[in-house]
């Protein structure tokens, strides 16, 4: 199933135009900065923006279509949208904001219980909507939209106004629905790490115009830097849990692909099963360069590997990419480092980090 695009909108100061095929499988982010159009897209797919000129189809279906004059109302697209300040009812409680939702829904595959335990609402159902916290509202305005049953779910910064730790509640929750429902979402949010917790594939977007797409590990390792700040450049990569070692807070981590002798990481402890895949990232900052194999040090995580690429981030700093293991890794460095350790392309190094910059929300 994809969305397939073929549009234009003008307005006075901004252009945005799409060809673009969006395979519907799992989650796929739409990154990019503020203004680059992010939220203009998902409007044209939801049908909330008329103004805008071509063809959108949704599988098989044409939603809209300007030159033979088709355009699917919004609430006939079976398309459903959480927004960043969630919308609700405010004159409703929970439960009347989800029975509304659930009364025009046609169908019953998913009941409003599975609903409200999926979405982890169970004790908010009385509450009434003014006296919920931002991570409530999101939850419910969620429950209310897969109420719908809609093909595929758009959402648009849903974490934004989060702490951290409802943030990562978040990630999971939508992960679990993605899986348990098998209902594709398309998710806009201007934050990497993000992104990178959660979407499956990424779309980038600069100027009204998708410049990258791919598998979201592949898409984040080669982010342009107009897109991310040279302070979250990273390395996103997925390990298995090898085992826990709770004795010393660590869990130890092996390539998904790993080849007999390759070495083991070693991350602060991941609550995760045994064999289980660890969606993490590598901030450039976090890891060093040395020549020789490190042998007395208390930096836990060392790889040898080759240099593969400099490039020039600023007067004063270069951003490295050694490829150890297979996996490329990203290292930011000053010039100085550059110069004084004589790297260059071809390179034999080690890579040095330590087990708390492996992160994951
Ligand atoms: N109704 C409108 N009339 C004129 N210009 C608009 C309108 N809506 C959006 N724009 C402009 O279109 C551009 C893209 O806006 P859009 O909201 O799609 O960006 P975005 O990437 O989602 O940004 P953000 O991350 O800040 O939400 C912006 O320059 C914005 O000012």
């Amino acid at each position: 199933m994809t969305i397939a695009l073929n549009i234009r909108l003008d307005y006075d100061n901004f252009n945005l135009v799409s060809q673009e095929q969006i395979p519907l499988k799992g989650i796929t982010g739409i990154l990019g900065h503020s203004g680059s159009g992010k939220t203009s897209l998902l409007r044209i797919i939801a049908g909330l923006n008329a103004n805008a000129s071509g063809t959108v189809k949704f599988a098989d279906t044409t939603l809209q279509n300007t030159d033979k004059n088709i355009f699917i109302k919004s609430e006939r697209r079976n398309i459903g949208f959480v927004f960043q300040d969630a919308r609700l009812f405010p004159h409703l409680d929970v439960w009347g904001n989800l029975q509304f939702a659930a009364k025009r829904c046609q169908s019953s595959r998913i009941t409003i219980d599975e609903v409200i335990s999926l979405t982890q609402i169970e004790h908010l159902q009385s509450r009434h909507i003014g006296r919920l916290s931002a991570g409530e509202k999101q939850r419910v305005a969620l429950a209310r939209a897969i109420l719908a049953e809609p093909k595929l779910l758009l959402l648009d910064e849903p974490l934004s106004a989060l702490d951290n730790k409802a943030r990562s509640k978040m990630v999971e929750l939508l992960r679990n629905i993605n899986l348990r429902l098998d209902l594709p979402m398309l998710y806009v949010s201007h934050s990497v790490v993000e992104i990178q917790q959660l979407a499956d594939n990424v779309l980038v977007m600069e100027n009204g115009k998708v410049i990258q797409r791919g598998h979201v590990h592949q898409v984040i390792n080669q982010l342009h830097e107009s897109v991310t700040s040279s302070q979250t450049i990273q390395t996103s990569l997925s390990l298995k849990i090898q085992q826990h070692l709770p004795n010393f807070g660590l869990t130890q981590l092996g390539f998904i692909n790993a080849q007999p002798g390759n070495p083991r990481l070693y991350a602060n402890v991941v609550n995760k099963d045994i064999n289980s895949h660890l969606r993490c990232y590598i901030l450039a900052t976090d890891i060093s360069i040395v020549l020789q194999k490190p042998e007395e040090t208390s930096v836990i995580n060392n790889l040898h590997g080759v240099i593969n690429n400099i490039q020039r981030l600023s007067r004063n700093s270069a951003q490295i990419t050694v490829n150890a293991c297979e996996q490329d890794f990203l290292v930011k460095l000053t010039r100085y480092s550059v110069e004084k350790l004589k790297l260059d392309i071809g390179k034999s190094v080690f890579i040095q980090f330590k087990a708390n910059a492996i992160r994951s929300y």
